[in-house]
């Protein structure tokens, strides 16, 4: 595969499907002071050579522009003539596409993803026990238990990518920076989106459970 090989409507699709969920997702606060970044695989997957369309570095997530977003390779370097600078983490979303094969991950810090980051930090991960919306995950048993992995929230963004494919977790589609945001990803634009709700709905549970049982 070679990258000429992504078509244009590829590529504007990608973006357009950014555009949709950025917009949705900013309706929803969920972008404040610039933070998230949200990422789609673009063209043919193989471990070593891929590219995916991600958000330009240091926008206002809320506002659409003509020059949004921007198509990196594998390595996170643009593959095309381009005066954008992709997002600063993009590199954790390139460890997260090569050890997960997923299709689309998207980033955002909230205030409850941070508290139980931090509620949890010892731990290593955040206990989730029994919640129904843990099938959100396509883990159907009863009284399902799952651990959502938190990384520590190195300034160096290369030291926090190296940790990313120790900490993926087969059945966990998601990964939490401590105190920073979480990473959640899916097949595609609608798994990756339930999966970030689902993340988000879990953790305001855990840290609002956690202090009724102070
Ligand atoms: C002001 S938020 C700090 C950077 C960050 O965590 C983030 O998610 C946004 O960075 P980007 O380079 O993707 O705009
Ligand atoms: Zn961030």
């Amino acid at each position: 595969m070679s990258f000429s090989d992504i078509r244009l409507e590829e590529k504007q699709q990608a973006f357009a499907e950014l555009r949709e969920i950025k917009t949705l997702l900013a309706s929803r606060g969920m972008f404040p002071g610039t933070s998230g970044n949200l990422s789609i695989r673009t063209g043919a997957f193989a471990k070593e050579q891929f590219a995916f369309a991600i958000t330009a570095s240091g926008k206002d997530k809320s506002v659409n522009t003509p020059s949004d977003y921007l198509l990196v390779d594998q390595d996170g370097k643009p593959i095309e003539a381009t005066g954008l600078k992709p997002s600063a983490e993009t590199l954790i979303h390139c460890e997260i596409y090569k050890h997960t094969g997923c299709g689309a991950i998207f980033h955002v810090h909230t205030v409850f993803n941070n508290l139980a980051s931090e509620l949890f930090w010892e731990r290593g991960s955040i206990p989730v026990d029994g919640v129904e919306l843990i099938k959100a995950f396509n883990i159907w048993e009863e009284e399902a238990q799952i651990e959502i992995p938190i990384l520590p929230n190195y300034a160096d963004i290369p030291r926090i990518a190296e940790l990313v494919e120790g900490a993926i977790q087969p059945r966990i589609p998601g990964i939490m920076l401590r105190k920073h945001g979480i990473y959640a990803w899916g097949a595609n634009a609608f798994e990756a989106k339930r999966h970030l709700e689902a993340f988000e709905f879990l953790f305001e549970y855990v840290y609002r459970w956690a202090l009724l049982n102070k």
